[in-house]
């Protein structure tokens, strides 16, 4: 049967084009908890992006909204100048990963953008995001013409592909999407766009609402008198789609992400938003101001607490059996092979992460175990 990009599954791991690089058999589990945007034309933003690259998992220069449709051409130029001389930046080795958000498909200025970038910074990006994916069509476009500019550069390493989930097609076709190429590396929400193309009656950039919320019934005393006490509370308008692209992208073995807190001056809004996020298995979310590149650091770095309890529930069951089956008695809880895994998941996802950042390897280095 054919995949949803209309290849056969003997095909779908073949290059699009002679001499371009090898699709990967597996998405690799780089660090991305903060994607952390910049307008690559305003020279403070990019006069920044040095100073930015040890503290940050991915830089983005963006090229789509938030960049005024007079500077398009030059934030395509001085993103080129911005990844070829910015040491740490970009590629397997780089300290911080390079992506880029290329313009819309149907707009005048995505051609030019492919066409310019991926010869001249190909080997230093990591991964272009695509704004507004409709279907495993809008994938498969971007897919061909990626392999041929990489045959045409000679480039020996895939760039990766991440969709923005901003229309409601998109939503309705999430799984094709995560499907539609071995080049998807994952999948953001786009909530602005999103919200309009639903016509939500929202106005904001991200984040809740407070009249989106339940209350609670009205209570009688004894006597039958009616209680004036009616608590409300507020709910995440975001948690279905989210929860779809968790799902999608977990079938598929690429990443789910956030997307975007527009309340700059808000961080505990943006950090229970992205704590929501992280806890339904989404792996990082954008920023968009400085200030929000260590909310999204913490956030998406599991919590001492989160490991020393993983790690004692890992080391409980190996006591047991050694292979890690069975169910013992922990702190009056059950633990068996199923919260093993998740436990795994945890204890993984902090191994990827002290590997690039020192600071959380001593934290999670000097986690002692109480248990014999
Ligand atoms: C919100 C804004 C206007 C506040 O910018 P500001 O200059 O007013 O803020 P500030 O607090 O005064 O800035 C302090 C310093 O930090 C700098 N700065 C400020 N931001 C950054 C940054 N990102 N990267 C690097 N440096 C930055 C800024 O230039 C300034 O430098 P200075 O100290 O030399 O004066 C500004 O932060 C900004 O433009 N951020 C990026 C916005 C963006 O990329 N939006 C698009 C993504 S969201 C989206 O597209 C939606 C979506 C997914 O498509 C959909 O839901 O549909
Ligand atoms: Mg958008």
């Amino acid at each position: 049967m054919p995949s949803p990009a209309g290849r056969s599954a003997k095909d779908f791991f073949r290059p699009l084009a002679v001499g371009a690089p090898e699709p990967l058999r597996e998405i690799p589990a780089r660090p991305s908890r903060a994607i952390h945007f910049f307008d690559p034309s305003n020279p403070k933003m990019a006069a920044k992006v040095p100073q930015l690259t040890g503290t940050v998992d991915v830089l983005l220069g963006n090229l789509e909204d938030a960049v005024r449709a007079d500077n398009k051409v030059a934030a395509r130029e001085s993103l080129v100048q911005i990844a070829s001389s910015t040491s740490g930046l970009g590629g397997p080795d780089g300290s911080a990963q390079l992506w880029t958000r290329i313009n819309s498909l149907d707009s005048p200025w995505v051609l030019d953008d492919l066409t310019r970038l991926i010869p001249a910074i190909g080997d230093k990006l990591d991964v272009v995001m695509v704004p507004k994916v409709q279907g495993a069509e809008d994938i498969a476009y971007v897919d061909r013409l990626l392999a041929q500019l990489e045959a045409k550069a000679g480039l020996d390493r895939p760039i990766l592909v991440h969709a923005i989930l901003e229309t409601a097609r998109g939503v309705a076709n999430v799984e094709e999407i995560c499907g539609a190429s071995p080049r998807m590396q994952g999948l953001s929400l786009g909530p602005a766009d999103l919200a309009a193309d639903r016509r939500m009656k929202t106005t904001r950039v991200g984040g809740g609402h407070p009249g989106y919320l339940v209350r609670q019934d009205p209570t009688t005393t004894s006597d039958g008198v009616l209680g004036q006490e009616r608590p409300t509370y507020q709910q995440d308008l975001w948690h279905y789609t989210i929860a779809r692209m968790v799902d999608a992208c977990a079938m598929h073995g690429i990443y789910p992400y956030y997307g975007p807190f527009g309340d700059i001056s808000d961080p505990l809004a943006c950090e229970d938003q992205f704590r929501n996020a992280f806890l339904l298995g989404c792996v990082g979310a954008w920023s968009l101001h400085p200030s929000q590149i260590e909310i999204a650091n913490r956030v998406f770095s599991p919590s001492v607490e989160d490991i020393r309890h993983a790690r004692r529930v890992v080391a409980a069951l190996n006591r047991q059996g050694g292979d890690g089956t069975g169910a013992v008695m922990l702190d009056g809880k059950m633990e068996d092979d199923a919260s093993l895994k998740q436990c795994l998941v945890l204890v993984e996802l902090a191994e990827q992460l002290a590997a690039v950042d020192p600071k959380l390897k001593e934290i999670y280095d000097a986690i002692e175990l109480t248990d014999e």
